[in-house]
């Protein structure tokens, strides 16, 4: 199912249990503005290459507009309005005071130079310079971008407006980025994965994981799992797929990495068929990778009894259907993953005031926001009768109606 098509059958959901007024149903779900525009470079060869660029700014009636930056060959206009539109139901779960955006080009990151990547940057923020700032919107790195390419948006935002270090987060720490941000997202999903499993009586420890996806929010998550006592059985990246039984040794396959290697060539491990990773034995399954990941051909073959949704709507509503008629349990994406949006809301902060906080702090403050979040989902689901993603959306969507009606329309 279209991603958009499917993130607005989730929000009409939720305004029915809600007993929203059709009128502001309707304005919550218009995106605030779509941004379109053409990203031309030269490439090192001298040729030229045009690109595609969007940014969604989906809601900004809690705050500044928030979220990240993807480059990724199947960024498309719906998608990126479906992305948007899950940033403003996620920083309302988490409560943090931020509306929801997103953005992205259409490109394959893998398939360009350094250069090229920071040509294309450049040319991207040239074009929305006046579109985002520090009170109106604020990117962040997201799948195939990073600190570095935050940092070239921040250098060209600030050729036009001064120097500005809170229009982007995710920074390097040398430009103003936060301590903790890097892993936030990955350190997030476990607090995320604890306050779940704590309602089973259950820990991490001992416990069997299967992880998709080792960028940044895979690996960290896979780190943490794992020095909590975690058992990875199986993991993969568009290299391939690896699995163990007994638990793979995440810290050598970190260093394999770090020293060039591909995932599918650790030796700890041995290679599996990728599309049998969402389906493989485990108690947990996580999706840290692409949307749409699960649906209605793979989800009834799953045997995990837990999803963490670490990538951004990673299940269709059709497989959530099918999983929770199996009795899998969903830790729905506009909380699991919150933690790296979270971690952005520090990192401004601290941009603001001019004053960096220990890692300690921060670490500390999102397991705050983690737990509160959870223990408001639990409620809105006792309150409701409903399942764990609507206990999110409607969670997230009454914050913003509240906020929405609080500012009325009068023009
Ligand atoms: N970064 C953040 O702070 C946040 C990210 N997210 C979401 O988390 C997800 C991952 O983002 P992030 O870790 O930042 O992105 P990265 O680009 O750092 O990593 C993406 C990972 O997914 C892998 N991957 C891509 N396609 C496939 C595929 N078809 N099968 C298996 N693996 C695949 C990539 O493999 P390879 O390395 O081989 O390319 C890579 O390991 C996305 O859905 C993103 O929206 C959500 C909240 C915050
Ligand atoms: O850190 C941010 O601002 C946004 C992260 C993001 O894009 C996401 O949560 O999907």
């Amino acid at each position: 199912m279209n991603s958009l098509v499917a993130t607005s059958r989730n929000f009409r959901q939720a305004a029915r249990i809600l007993g929203l007024d059709s009128k502001l149903e309707k304005s919550l779900l218009i995106p605030f503005r779509e941004i379109k525009v053409e990203c031309s470079i030269p490439r090192d060869d001298g040729s030229l290459a045009s690109f595609v660029g969007f940014r969604v700014q989906h809601d900004n009636a809690r705050g500044p507009m928030k979220g990240g930056i993807r480059y990724h060959p199947e960024v498309e206009l719906d998608e990126v309005n479906a992305l948007a539109q899950l940033m403003t139901w996620k920083t309302a779960v988490v409560d943090i005071p931020y509306g929801g955006a997103k953005g992205g080009i259409g490109c394959s990151p893998r398939d360009l130079s350094k250069s090229e990547l920071e040509r294309l940057t450049r040319v991207f923020t040239q074009k929305i310079h006046d579109l985002i700032g520090t009170h109106t919107d604020v990117p962040a790195p997201d799948m195939g971008t990073n600190a570095q390419t935050m940092a070239w948006i921040l250098d060209e935002y600030s050729k036009f407006h001064g120097h500005s270090p809170a229009v982007v987060t995710g920074k390097p720490i040398d430009l103003g980025g936060s301590l903790g941000r890097e892993a936030a997202t990955g350190r997030g999903v476990v607090f995320a994965t604890d306050a779940l499993l704590g309602e089973y009586g259950k820990s991490i420890q001992g416990l069997t994981f299967a992880i998709q996806g080792f960028g940044n929010v895979g690996s960290w998550a896979a780190k943490l799992i794992h020095e909590s006592g975690g058992k990875i059985v199986a993991i993969g990246d568009v290299s391939g797929t690896i699995r163990n039984r007994n638990g793979l040794d995440i810290h050598q396959l970190l260093k394999h990495k770090a020293e060039g290697g591909l995932l599918k060539d650790f030796t700890g491990g041995d290679a599996m068929d990728p599309d049998e990773l969402l389906v493989h034995e485990c108690d947990v399954l996580i999706p840290c990778a692409l949307g749409g990941v699960l649906h209605r051909e793979n989800a009834a073959s799953v045997k995990a009894k837990y999803i963490i949704e670490a990538a951004n709507h990673p299940t269709d509503p059709e497989a959530d259907e099918i999983l929770s008629k199996k009795g899998v349990v969903v830790l729905p994406d506009i909380y699991a993953n919150a933690g790296g949006v979270t971690v952005s809301y520090f990192e401004w902060v601290q941009n603001i005031q001019g004053f960096m906080w220990h890692e300690e702090k921060v670490n500390l403050e999102l397991q705050r926001y983690m737990k509160t979040a959870f223990r408001n989902i639990k409620d809105m689901c006792i309150s409701h009768g409903c399942n764990l993603r609507m206990g999110a959306f409607t969670l997230g969507v009454s914050r913003v109606a509240r906020a929405t009606l609080l500012r009325g329309w009068e023009a």
